[in-house]
């Protein structure tokens, strides 16, 4: 008996997918162990096949009778947004279906109650896709390193901005004109502000986070978001002269008591030896720090319909050969229940560039306030003199409230002129 699968959407993904499952018919089948064959499409607007070679007859603008039809077995949600996706893949599940999605943005609003309904009727709800397109990783975060205890995730996760901050930092291009070329590639979403205020990398932290702190309790709306439209030339610079690059990064961490995790999403300077460093263009790569594992880094292409409908078909295969057997995942079921970690209280690192007046005792007065606020300094370097002088400091680790105070109040002091460049520093987690 032939596996049927329903298509909700037919864009740039979910042509693709059309694509690979009519190109490698023979071979899924083969791998699944039943046929796998499209038994419906459901489009805004029907007329014409989208160039997918299907008969016209699969399309459909009736969603939700197409993922309830009794003879439908798999859903691959490809629409995007939350509604109508949310109810058609509940309803799905509902009905028995296992589902396939590549939707970050509901699952990082609703995932707890999608995986619940999943568990509940026995199917499965898989959705590598989502976060870093192609790159296999959630299902690693999830299965393969399910033995271990991860303490600390590192990801560039749009691939946008990191085009970005590439072109930036190797080619001195200012932010408009990179942004520009990043929409004419056809990186950026359609409104480009989910890409470079950090809506779209605070999706897929907060799925990264709840897949690897065993936590249902991260939603979007509880990640620290900071985009990159703040970062500029003199910052780019400063990060070049300590070495580092700028880089828009997600981090899931362990808080110190171990007993919650921080997500976050911010600009950071990182260290050029840093194997995130070096992934330029608008390529993606999550770095993971696990107790047993190690340092462990997914590279990929994260973006582009294509690469896109390789992850969806992926965990196609995946659930059909779970239904066959009989068998579900059941993720999330191992809730810790985990909260979400304050950002004032996540301990991070600043860089902080202070435009001063070179005279008697500046350093004295800045060393004070640092002080004051509990903040110790790693290191202190001056750049020119006299009026044009420039006080460049970096500091040790500390509550994120207390170094966001510190540069409140050196802001201040009539002897800095002005901060020119404030930054967290990343480096590896025993580098503090
Ligand atoms: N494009 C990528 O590189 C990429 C990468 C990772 C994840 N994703 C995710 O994949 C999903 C699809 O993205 P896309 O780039 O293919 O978007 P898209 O806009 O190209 O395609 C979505 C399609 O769904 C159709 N649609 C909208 N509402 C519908 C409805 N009610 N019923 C049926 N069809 C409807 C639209 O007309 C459109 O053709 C999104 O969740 C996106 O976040 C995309
Ligand atoms: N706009 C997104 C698409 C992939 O989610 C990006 O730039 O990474
Ligand atoms: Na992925």
């Amino acid at each position: 008996m032939a596996m049927k699968v329903a298509l909700l959407g037919c864009g740039v993904v979910g042509a693709e997918v059309v694509r690979l499952i009519n190109e490698q018919s023979a071979e899924l089948g083969a791998r699944v162990g039943a046929p796998l064959e499209i038994g419906g499409v459901a489009v805004r607007r029907v007329g014409g096949t989208r160039g997918t070679g299907l008969d016209p007859e699969l399309f459909t603008t009736d969603a939700m009778g197409l993922v309830t039809r009794p003879d439908i077995d798999l859903v691959v949600e490809v629409v995007g947004g939350i509604e109508p996706a949310r109810s058609l893949i509940l309803a799905a599940v509902k009905s028995g279906k296992s589902v396939v999605t590549a939707n970050k943005a509901l699952l990082a609003e609703d995932g707890a109650t999608i995986l619940t309904a999943a568990r509940e009727a026995g199917v499965d709800v898989y959705y590598e896709a989502a976060v870093a397109g192609a790159i296999p990783l959630l299902r690693p975060l999830r299965d393969s390193l399910a033995g271990d205890r991860v303490n600390r995730v590192l990801g560039i996760v749009n691939g946008t901005t990191n085009f970005i901050l590439d072109r930036m930092d190797a080619m001195g291009a200012g932010f408009a004109e990179s942004l520009e070329e990043a929409q004419s590639l056809g990186y950026a979403e359609a409104d480009p502000t989910a890409d470079v205020e950090g809506f779209d990398a605070a999706a897929k932290a907060a799925i990264l986070a709840r897949l690897a702190f065993h936590t249902q309790q991260v939603t979007a709306a509880d990640v620290h978001r900071e985009g990159i439209t703040e970062v500029s030339a003199g910052d780019i610079a400063s990060a070049r002269a300590m070495g580092c690059v700028v880089k828009l990064l997600a981090i899931c961490q362990r808080s110190a008591d171990g007993d919650a995790v921080g997500v976050r999403v911010h600009p950071v300077m990182l260290p050029r030896e840093h194997p995130l460093a070096n992934v330029n263009e608008a390529y993606n790569a999550v770095f993971v720090e696990a107790e047993s594992a190690g340092r462990l880094m997914f590279y990929g292409a994260g973006a582009g319909g294509t690469p896109t409908a390789s992850a969806v078909l992926g965990d196609v295969v995946a659930v059909a050969r779970n239904r066959l057997a009989a068998t579900s995942a059941g993720e999330g079921g191992d809730d810790t229940g985990m909260p979400v970690h304050p950002m004032g209280k996540t301990v991070t690192r600043y860089h902080i560039a202070l435009d001063v007046a070179d005279r008697p005792g500046v350093l004295a007065r800045v060393a004070d306030v640092f002080a004051g606020n509990g903040v110790s300094i790693k290191n202190v370097r001056q750049e020119g003199h006299g009026e044009d002088a420039q006080l460049v400091l970096v500091s040790h680790q500390a509550p994120d409230a207390a170094l966001g105070a510190t540069v409140e109040e050196l802001r201040g002091l009539d002897m800095v002129r002005s901060v020119a460049s404030v930054m967290r520093v990343e480096a590896f987690a025993d580098q503090a």
